[in-house]
């Protein structure tokens, strides 16, 4: 649904990148609902502590100053390697 949603993380769809990751603006079919994903890069030592932590902070903080954490999203993608995201 990622995939879809940002056209294969397609460099076009980058908006930015951080210490351990990469921003991707995406649209959700069903509703058209523009997101943005942040993909985490597993290779970066402290990312899947980062991505928890983010995970764990913002999924109860609502706040109008904030983006609201639509979902969290952890497992492995087709090629067998880790894949973690956080979509907006
Ligand atoms: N929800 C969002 N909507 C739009 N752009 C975003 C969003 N989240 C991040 N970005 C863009 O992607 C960039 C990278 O974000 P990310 O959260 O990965 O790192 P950061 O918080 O900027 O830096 P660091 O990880 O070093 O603390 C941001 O600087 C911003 O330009």
């Amino acid at each position: 649904m990622l995939l879809q949603a940002t056209a294969g993380f397609s460099s076009k769809n980058l908006i930015g990148s951080g210490s351990f990751g990469s921003v991707y603006k995406g649209t959700l079919d069903q509703e058209e609902r523009l997101v943005a994903v942040k993909v985490l890069n597993l290779q970066k030592k402290g990312a899947s502590k980062s991505f928890l932590a983010e995970c764990n902070a913002l999924k109860r903080i609502r706040h109008r100053k904030l983006v609201k954490l639509l979902t969290c999203c952890s497992g492995t993608n087709y090629k067998g390697n880790g894949f973690k995201a956080l979509c907006f």
